[in-house]
Formats: C-alpha cells, structure tokens, sequence
C-alpha cells in the first residue's frame, strides 16, 4: 500500500471495542479492525465464541482482549464501557453488533419477546454508546458505528419488533452525530441486506426463500460477513473524518428496487 493510502487507513495506535464482536459478522469486523492497526477489545455475550475469535487473534499474533457481558441493562453497557476505557485508557472506536431477534408474526409476539428484541437491539446501543461518549470526548474524538438494517426499509413479515429496533438505530445514528460533532465523535451506521449467517438461516435455508433471494437480489446471492468489513474500515478510518450522521447500505442492490420491478435472475444461492 502506498504511504498515502496507508496515512489514510490506518488504525495504528487506535483502540476499538467490538460490541457483539465474537458473532457471525463481528469476528470479521475484529480480525480486520486488529489488521488495520488497532488494538481491539472484543465484547461478546458467548464465552465460547470470545474463545474462537481468541484463537483467530492468536494465530495471526493479535493481542487479543476478550469481554463477557449481556448488554440486558444499562448498567452493564456502562460496566462494559468503564472496563473498555481501562484496557489501554482510550476507546477510538465502537462498534455497535449485538443483535437478537426471534421470529414471530405480529399477534404471537409477546411482551417478553418485545423487550429482549428492544433491550439488546435498541437500548444497549444507546447506553454502551452513552458510556462510552465521555471516554471519547476526554480523549479528543472518536467514532462510533452502529449495525442497523436493510429491514429499517423494507419490511419483512415475522420481525416486525426488529425491524423497528434498526430504524431507531438508524434514527439514533442522526441524533447521536448531531449532539456529538462538538465532540469530534462521528457517527455512522450500516444497513446490512441479508448476510448468510446462523442468525438469517431461518431465510436462506427455506425454498421459497432462497429462490426469492437467487431472483430478486440484483447481485444475486446474499452477503458474506467479509463483504461488510470495508465498510466499518471505511467508517473508522482517517480517511473520513468529515462524514457524520450518515447510513450506508451494502445491500447488493435491493434498495435499488429492482426487486419490485424486474423479471427473476436465476441466479444460485449456495446452500
Ligand atoms: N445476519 C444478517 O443478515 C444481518 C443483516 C443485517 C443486520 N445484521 C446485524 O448485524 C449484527 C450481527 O449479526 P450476526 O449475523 O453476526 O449475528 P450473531 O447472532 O452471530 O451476532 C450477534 C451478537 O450479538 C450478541 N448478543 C446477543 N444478545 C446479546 C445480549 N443480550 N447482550 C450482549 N450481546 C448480545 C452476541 O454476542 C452475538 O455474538 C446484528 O446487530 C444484526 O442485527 C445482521
Ligand atoms: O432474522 C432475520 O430476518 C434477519 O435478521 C433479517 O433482519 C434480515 O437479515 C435483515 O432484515 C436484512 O437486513
């Protein structure tokens, strides 16, 4: 990479914390925020998986900080953020991947169904990025990236409460930039489509699904974790240190909506 491109990129010297970082999307995200220079504190709810990113780290000789904790309240994003901030006294970067969700058609969604969604998808983004605003602040600026949706778009039957968790994500994403730009803390959220993990296996494991996803994406196949990591690179980097408040969608096309309007593509989804 040419000194130029590297000035522009590099994470060296910064500290990240990955929220949601052990998951299906979030190794990819560490690993590439940890290959970029950063030192990355990796949250997860799942030991196990803190376990396997571990073992990712070690094996490329990253310095490694794992985290448990179930973001359920707002006391214990500010634990987090506290714990956070003590591992070299900094936190450039957040970013945001915790998600749940439980499928269900609106009149089968109970309150507990509700507040699990609402409290791991909504509230402990806006009290981890809470607790984490002040460390920022002190320190002269940061970034924060939040993962929200496709489906704070577009609706999808059976995940309404998530679908409404993502558009207040991207809603919070505007309010947060705004009261923060004094700070020097950008923020910035992705709207991921459809990403072939466990988590959307529900999808891409049914046959009409499928095939609707083979026909109507205009890319024709679904996301890999990978295909996301640029765009968190992107949003952490040097680079663009005057976009604030902003959403990008890597969608493969769908917001384009030719799904509505053109014929099927026939392409194949690998199963
Ligand atoms: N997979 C997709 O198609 C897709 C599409 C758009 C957006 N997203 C978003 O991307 C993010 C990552 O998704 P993924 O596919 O890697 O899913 P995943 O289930 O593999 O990862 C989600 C992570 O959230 C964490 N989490 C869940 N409940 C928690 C809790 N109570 N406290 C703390 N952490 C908790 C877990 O540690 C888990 O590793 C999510 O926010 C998801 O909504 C995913
Ligand atoms: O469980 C699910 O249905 C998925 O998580 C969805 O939320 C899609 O992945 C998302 O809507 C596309 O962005």
């Amino acid at each position: 990479m040419s000194d130029y491109l590297a000035r522009l990129f590099s994470l060296q010297g910064q500290t990240a914390l990955v929220a949601g970082g052990a998951g299906a999307i979030g190794r990819d995200i560490s690993m590439a925020l940890a290959k970029a220079g950063a030192r990355v504190i990796v949250h997860d709810l799942s030991p196990d998986r803190l376990d396997d990113v571990k073992a990712m780290f070690d094996a490329e000789g990253l310095e490694f900080t794992g985290i448990e904790a179930d973001l359920g309240t707002a006391a214990a994003c500010a634990e987090l953020a506290a714990k956070a901030g003590e591992v070299t006294g900094r936190i450039d970067i957040l970013v945001n991947l915790q998600g749940a969700n439980r499928r269900k058609p609106i009149a089968d969604v109970t309150a507990e169904d509700f507040d699990l969604i609402t409290s791991v998808n909504l509230r402990s983004v806006y009290f981890l990025s809470q607790a984490v605003q002040p460390i920022m602040k002190r320190q002269g600026g940061g970034r924060i990236v939040h993962f929200s949706s496709l489906s704070a778009n577009v609706s999808f039957d059976t995940i309404s409460v998530y679908a409404a968790t993502k558009a207040a994500v991207t809603s919070l994403t505007r309010s947060q930039a705004h009261e923060w730009a004094d700070d020097n803390i950008l923020v910035n959220s992705i709207e991921p489509g459809f990403v072939q993990t466990e988590f959307t296996r529900p999808l891409w494991d049914d046959d009409y699904r499928a095939e609707w996803f083979a026909n109507f994406i205009p890319q024709g196949r679904l996301a890999r974790p990978e295909d996301l990591v640029t765009t968190v690179l992107y949003l952490a980097a040097p680079a663009t240190r005057y976009l604030t408040g902003q959403n990008i969608t890597p969608d493969g096309g769908v917001m384009t909506g030719a799904s509505w309007v053109e014929t099927p593509r026939r392409a194949a989804i690998e199963r």
